[in-house]
């Protein structure tokens, strides 16, 4: 069994809650209030920054060319394509240009930075995976089970992350996971699983703290 199967397989149970969780169903059917994405996306503008100049260093770190060619461009859709995403919206919706980040924004990308710039590399490469995995597989299950509902305001969202090119960089990245894992050792695996499962326990605080509006409590 690949490394990205049996990590799958240990975060399904999560995967399933995040599914659950109704700022997503909320967002499937249309129905979030727009005050809660106003918040998403905002929070998202930052963490889309803050996730690029992980990938930039993953890339930099990287000992095969390809490699290092592959994440200089996923940090560069992060910023450029799934940013343009967030200036349609902005326009719409009047988003703050600067963005304070919340508790668990922060928390989450400087998780990653921490784990880019000081955690071995395959161990930075699991970590960043459910940015892209967890992702598609939302996306894709929204896309599926919103079929029929008309003007849904989430539709560029949900297009995006359901999309051919961001399933493209999906595959891309599951790849170069595997390949990672198969030159580590076990142990070098568990620390990458141990990775994986943080930043899928992030997500999943993410997509909470929007719906709850998080604020700093001090
Ligand atoms: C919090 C978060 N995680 C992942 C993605 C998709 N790259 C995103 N836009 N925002």
């Amino acid at each position: 069994m690949k490394w990205t199967e049996s990590a799958w397989e240990h975060i399904t149970p999560l995967y399933n809650t995040i599914l659950q969780m109704p700022f997503n169903q909320e967002l499937m059917m249309g129905t979030l209030p727009l005050e809660k994405f106003k918040f998403y996306m905002a929070q998202d503008a930052y963490y889309l920054g803050e996730f690029g100049k992980a990938l930039s260093m993953i890339s930099a770190r990287m000992e095969k060319t390809e490699h290092v060619l592959a994440f200089s461009q996923f940090a560069s859709g992060a910023i450029v394509v799934e940013r343009a995403l967030h200036e349609g919206y902005f326009k719409t919706l009047g988003l703050p240009e600067n963005v304070n980040p919340s508790p668990s924004c922060l928390l989450y990308t400087n998780y990653l930075l921490k784990e880019a710039a000081y955690g071995n590399i395959e161990t930075a490469v699991a970590a960043v995976l459910p940015c892209f995995w967890i992702y598609k597989k939302v996306g894709d299950y929204i896309y599926h089970n919103q079929k029929g509902i008309e003007g849904n305001p989430y539709k560029d969202w949900i297009d995006t992350y359901s999309g051919e090119d961001f399933a493209k960089s999906v595959a891309l990245a599951l790849e170069i996971t595997d390949e990672l894992a198969g030159q580590t050792s076990a142990s070098g695996q568990e620390k990458m699983l141990q990775a994986f499962e943080m930043a899928s326990k992030l997500e999943w605080m993410f997509w909470d703290s929007a719906y709850r509006l998080e604020k700093w409590e001090v």
